[in-house]
C-alpha cells in the first residue's frame, strides 16, 4: 500500500470526560449510513468493559482494548490491535473499513494516540491520524474542568467539539461552557447535541490538528493559566481508582434507587462515573444504569441479558472512596429498608 497521506486509513478519536456522551455519539456514529464501513476500538477504565454491550447489537465486531488508559499504559496494546485489524482486512478475515474509530476511557488524553501511530514503523505505513472529536459535558463541564486536568487537555487536542447534555442545562450554563471551551480551543468547529444524535458525514473531517499535533503543543493551546505539559505515565489517574459491585440476587429498584441519589447527592464530586446493568426485582430485562458525578440519567432497558447470565455488575470510578465503604453503605441502607430479600453484595 502506498504511503501517500491520501491512501491512508485515518484512525478517528472520540474523546470526552466520564460519562460525557463518547459511546452515545459512537452509537448514532455506526447507525449512521455514512459509517457503515468503520472498525471501532474501544478502551475502557475499570476492570470490566460495558460500552461494547451496549453497542453489541450495531457493531459485534468491536474490538476491546484492556482495561487501562490508552494514552499511557495501553499504548503498545494499541499498536498491536491496530496492527490485527489491517492484518484481518487484509486477509479477508474482517469486512473491509474505510477507517478507525477510538473510543478512549474519560480519563485519556487523546494527543498520545497520533504518536503512538506515527512512532510505529508499520502502522504508519497503513493509518494516520484522522479527525478528534471531543464530547462536552454541559451539565459536568465545569466541575471537571476545576478538578481534572485531562479535561481540559481533551478539548484542546479536539478538531471538533460537541457539547451534550445541552437540553439539561440552563441558557447561562450553556453560555459558560461555550466561552469555556472556545478560551482552550478557538479553532475547533462547536456543535450541538444534534452532531450527537445524527452525526453527519463530515463530522470526522480532518480539522486542525491533525497535521501539526505534538503534545509540548498542547500546553501553548492551555495558555500560561495551566501548569506545564510533562504527561507522565499514569499521572492523570492519580488518585482515580475503579471498582465493580456484583449483586448476587434480584435488588430492590426502588431502594436503590434512593441510596445511589443520595449517594451522588452527598459524594458526585468524587463518585466520576457508576455504570452498569441491574437484575431488578420482577422485571426480566436489565436495565442499564448511568451516573455522572451529581447527575442519575433515565434508567434505560436492554432487550436481553448478556450470554445468557442475568448478574447486576455495576461499575464505579472514583477518587479516594473505595469499595468496602460503598458495599458497606449500600449494605446497611437496603438491610434498614428493603422489603425484599437482599442479594449479596461483593465488591471486586
Ligand atoms: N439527556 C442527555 N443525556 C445524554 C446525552 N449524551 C449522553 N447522555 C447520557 O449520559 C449517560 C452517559 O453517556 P455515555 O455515552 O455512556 O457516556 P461516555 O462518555 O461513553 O461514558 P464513559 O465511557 O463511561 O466515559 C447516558 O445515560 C447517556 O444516555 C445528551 O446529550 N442528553
Amino acid at each position: 500500500m502506498s504511503d501517500s497521506p491520501s491512501r491512508l486509513l485515518p484512525v478517528n478519536v472520540i474523546s470526552g470526560f466520564l460519562g460525557s456522551g463518547k459511546t452515545t455519539l459512537l452509537k448514532a456514529v455506526l447507525e449512521s449510513e455514512s459509517y457503515g464501513d468503520t472498525a471501532v476500538l474501544i478502551n475502557e477504565y475499570g476492570e470490566v468493559g460495558f460500552d461494547n454491550l451496549l453497542l453489541g447489537k450495531i457493531s459485534e465486531d468491536v474490538v476491546l482494548l484492556k482495561s487501562g488508559c490508552v494514552c499511557c499504559t495501553i499504548r503498545g496494546e494499541l499498536s498491536e490491535a491496530l496492527l490485527d485489524l489491517l492484518y484481518q482486512r487484509e486477509e479477508g478475515l474482517i469486512p473491509p473499513f474505510k477507517r478507525v474509530i477510538i473510543e478512549t476511557t474519560g480519563l485519556a488524553s487523546p494527543g498520545p494516540i497520533a504518536s503512538t501511530i506515527t512512532a510505529d514503523s508499520t502502522l504508519r505505513y497503513h493509518i494516520r491520524p484522522g479527525a478528534t472529536v471531543t464530547v462536552v459535558d454541559a451539565i459536568n463541564a465545569q466541575q471537571s474542568q476545576q478538578d481534572h486536568f485531562v479535561w481540559a487537555e481533551q478539548v484542546a487536542a479536539a478538531d471538533k467539539l460537541v457539547m451534550s447534555k445541552a437540553e439539561m442545562a440552563t441558557h447561562t450554563q450553556i453560555e459558560e461552557v461555550t466561552y469555556q471551551v472556545q478560551a482552550i480551543n478557538p479553532t475547533a468547529v462547536l456543535l450541538g447535541s444534534d452532531a450527537q444524535a445524527q452525526p453527519s458525514s463530515e463530522l470526522f473531517e480532518d480539522g486542525p490538528h491533525i497535521k501539526c499535533w505534538k503534545p509540548e503543543q498542547v500546553q501553548g493551546w492551555l495558555g500560561p493559566k495551566h501548569r506545564k505539559y510533562t504527561m507522565t505515565e499514569n499521572e492523570h489517574l492519580h488518585g482515580v481508582q475503579s471498582f465493580r459491585l456484583r449483586f448476587q440476587g434480584a435488588v430492590d429498584w426502588t431502594c436503590f434507587g434512593i441510596w445511589l441519589s443520595m449517594l451522588l447527592n452527598r459524594h458526585g464530586r468524587n463518585i466520576l462515573r457508576v455504570k452498569g446493568v441491574l437484575h431488578v426485582h420482577g422485571d426480566p430485562r436489565p436495565v442499564v444504569l448511568h451516573g455522572v458525578q451529581h447527575t442519575i440519567h433515565p434508567p434505560e432497558h436492554i432487550d436481553d441479558w448478556p450470554k445468557d447470565q442475568n448478574d447486576s455488575n455495576l461499575i464505579f470510578i472514583t477518587r479516594g472512596l473505595d469499595g468496602a465503604a460503598i458495599t458497606s453503605s449500600l449494605n446497611e441502607f437496603m438491610s434498614a429498608i428493603s422489603e425484599h430479600p437482599l442479594p449479596r453484595i461483593l465488591h471486586e
